[in-house]
């Protein structure tokens, strides 16, 4: 693990985990990911959430080495997800004197994943504002509800000016891994948090009442600079703005000549000017990756062939994953392809219709099997709209 230095009293102890073949049994993730977990050391010791099993030994070893000796006063939960809280029963069996710090919904759900002794002589129940010394150091709490799960919470250290945002900012990759943070912070916000944009935005809201100095995510790297940036992008994210402007074309292709057109069609919208055009093969892509891009710009072409009368399926599942995470405020264009009865495009209608806040473009290109000078010239005349 690379030293990872937060403050003199504040210490990292979580791990990296480049062995998972799929995060949360559906990402890829090509370059790991890292279970963040901290310590605080005062006068009362407080360990700041617990981590996914597949590491537990490994994190033990680390918070022992920063206790030195000392135990835990308190433990913190801020998530209960697995990857989260999943070592909370043998931390808490090893620090028999240690309290649990948690909401109501906490103590409500602990008992669905553990069986902790004297669990409610051990909690103490924070809401909304409260306080917990632990000496120089206060944490403040801060409720997150359905950021992503109900018991969500965040704590602010008001001593040292620290956010401990939960699943908030988190990021794929391990921390041993220099990569962009944007890239990789999207593509986890909106498949895992993109649902629950207004409560992004409430717990925005709340943050921006307190003095934020860096912020510790239970995922990806701590963030000590430049903070109005990353919240920036959280807010323009959690509001469904686009974030650029660009056009994705997302094709569904069984042999191959929708995927043709779709490239086609690309080279006539950068021809005609367009700033950025990305192209994803939904059959082969990652769906996680044409779901971020999605949301990254600010128009959507769907291609796709019919296929028993309905979608193809790849495109039916983006379709599906765009609506479970709240899509919406883009343009979309379609163009359909079939042999004797093309369809997909009315049946594209149909799922995209209920999205809100959309503005259908038109022409509808329409391909018989291969692509026509015909088509081409619908094509044409949909770049210049989609420009327009
Ligand atoms: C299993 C299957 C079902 C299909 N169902 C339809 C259909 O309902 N209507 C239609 O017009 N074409 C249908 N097709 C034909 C394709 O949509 C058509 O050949 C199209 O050109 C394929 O485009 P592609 O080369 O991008 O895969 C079907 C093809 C397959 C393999």
């Amino acid at each position: 693990m690379k030293d990872i230095v937060i403050t003199d009293a504040i210490k990292y102890i979580g791990a990296d985990d480049k062995d998972l073949d799929l995060f949360e049994s559906q990402y890829v993730i090509p370059n790991g990911v890292s279970y963040n977990s901290y310590v605080i050391l005062d006068e009362k010791v407080a360990v700041m959430d617990t981590i996914d099993q597949r590491r537990t030994d490994e994190w033990l070893a680390n918070l022992e080495r920063e206790l030195d000796g000392r135990n835990v006063d308190y433990i913190v939960v801020s998530h209960l997800e697995p990857d989260h809280a999943a070592s909370l029963q043998v931390l808490a069996e090893k620090y028999p004197e240690a309290k649990l710090i948690g909401n109501a919904k906490t103590f409500n759900m602990i008992p669905q994943f553990f069986s902790i002794d004297n669990l409610a002589d051990r909690s103490v129940t924070v809401k909304e504002g409260d306080t917990v010394s632990l000496g120089k150091h206060t944490l403040q709490f801060f409720m997150a509800p359905m950021v992503h799960w109900p018991e969500v919470m965040v704590a602010y250290e008001q001593s040292e000016k620290i956010l401990f945002s939960a699943d908030g900012f988190g990021k794929f990759g391990a921390l041993d891994v220099d990569e962009d943070w944007a890239c990789e912070a999207r593509r986890y916000y909106f498949n895992i948090v993109g649902k629950y944009g207004m409560q992004v935005q409430a717990l925005l809201k709340k943050a921006a009442g307190l003095d934020i100095q860096m912020i510790c995510p239970l995922h990806g790297p701590i963030l000590k600079e430049n903070l109005g940036y990353y919240i920036g992008l959280y807010d323009t994210w959690s509001k469904y703005e686009p974030e650029d402007e660009g056009i994705v074309i997302a094709y569904a292709s069984i042999h191959g000549n929708t995927g043709k057109a779709a490239k086609k069609f690309a080279e006539i919208l950068e021809a005609k000017g367009a700033k950025k055009v990305v192209v994803t093969d939904l059959s082969r892509d990652d769906m996680a990756e044409a779901v971020e891009d999605a949301f990254r710009y600010d128009t959507l072409v769907l291609a796709c062939a019919t296929y028993d009368g309905g979608l193809f399926p790849c495109m039916e599942d983006f379709l599906h994953h765009l609506k479970a995470k709240n899509y919406q405020k883009r343009k979309i264009a379609f163009m359909e392809n079939g042999s004797w009865a093309p369809t997909a495009a009315k049946n594209m209608k149909a799922i995209v219709e209920n999205f809100k806040n959309v503005e259908l473009v038109d022409p509808v290109v329409t391909i018989k099997s291969t692509m026509k000078e015909e088509n081409v010239k619908t094509m044409e005349e949909l770049a210049d709209n989609l420009l327009a």
